[in-house]
């Protein structure tokens, strides 16, 4: 688990991370939100102990991370700028990470690298920014630390690839502890990967929030209803939002899908069903509570 306690960075005059606190629970996909500037790298280059923070605590798994190797060893930074040496290949990086991270899997990371149709002596320099990403992914996997920091891990990933590289990171979450933290700008990115999701802004938090549990929260519908019925219902519900598009109604309301249920079937629709929610959806109520619009933040 990790524990973040008025965390504070500054550079100069600017305050990049402003006494943040989070609890990032182990064992799920963490998604920092933020809009550029936000402070995400900072707080994750901290969460590495690459930065010295200048006020706050960070304990991972109890322990204070600045200035302790072994906790070090416990997390891989994967940054938004991956470095590899100047004319090195996908082979001899793995035996630099070899090196770095005592149980990095090299037999792992070179079957992944077939796997993936990459050739393994070919430059690094010369593939493209999502190819090295890939790589940087790879190595990131196999360093079996239990923690990885991920800077915009899918900018420039195509969706095939994104796919793989979110199962990837799944499958290797069900068979060994794993906490990734994904940091990203995009809400659409973050969307059927996360566990959990903190809001980044100007520095501070603005929010975090399981997802699954605020799921509960919000419903989706979509139903068709008379026209003396549907104005009957929008007069009683608890309405986020309604579209209309032809015949078919679709509401997003606050409540329980059980309260949701028993609400709708008054109103005798001629059909309805429940539809998933996107991760804008999900988090419209809570932002707008505390005075932001997510569609203007992340859209
Ligand atoms: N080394 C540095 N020196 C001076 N200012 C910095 C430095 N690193 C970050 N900052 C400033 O701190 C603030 C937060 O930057 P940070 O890179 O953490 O944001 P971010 O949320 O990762 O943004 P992006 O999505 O654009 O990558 C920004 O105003 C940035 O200019």
């Amino acid at each position: 688990m990790i524990e973040i306690n008025d965390l504070t960075k500054t550079f100069q005059d600017i305050t990049a991370v402003n006494h943040v606190s989070l609890e990032i629970p182990e064992g799920q996909v963490f998604g920092l939100l933020g809009t550029n500037g936000a402070g995400k790298s900072t707080l994750l280059r901290m969460l590495s102990g690459i930065l010295k923070p200048d006020g706050g605590t960070i304990l991972i798994d109890a322990i204070h991370i600045w200035d302790n190797p072994r906790v070090k060893e416990n997390c891989f930074y994967l940054s938004d700028k991956q470095y590899f040496f100047p004319n090195a290949s996908p082979e001899a990086m793995g035996r630099f990470y070899r090196g770095l991270y005592p149980s990095f899997c090299f037999g792992r990371y070179l079957d992944l690298l077939d796997d993936f149709d990459f050739d393994r002596f070919r430059k690094i320099r010369t593939f493209s920014k999502g190819m090295k990403k890939q790589i940087a992914v790879f190595a990131s996997i196999c360093a079996e630390t239990p923690y990885i920091f991920c800077d915009e891990v899918f900018d420039g990933l195509d969706p095939v690839i994104r796919q793989s590289v979110t199962a990837l990171i799944k499958s290797e979450m069900k068979r060994r502890p794993l906490t990734p933290v994904i940091a990203s700008h995009n809400l659409k990115e973050l969307e059927d990967f996360c566990d959990q999701i903190g809001i980044l802004h100007k520095g501070g938090v603005l929010l975090s929030r399981d997802i699954h549990s605020m799921q509960y929260k919000t419903q989706k519908l979509q139903c068709i209803l008379k026209e003396d019925q549907l104005s009957r219902l929008l007069e009683q519900a608890d309405l986020v939002s309604v579209k209309q598009e032809g015949f078919l109604t679709t509401l997003l309301l606050r409540g329980s899908r059980g309260e949701i249920t028993s609400f709708i079937e008054q109103f005798q629709p001629e059909r309805y069903a429940f539809l998933p929610l996107t991760l804008e959806e999900i988090f419209i109520n809570e932002t707008e509570a505390i005075g932001y619009d997510i569609k203007l933040l992340f859209s």
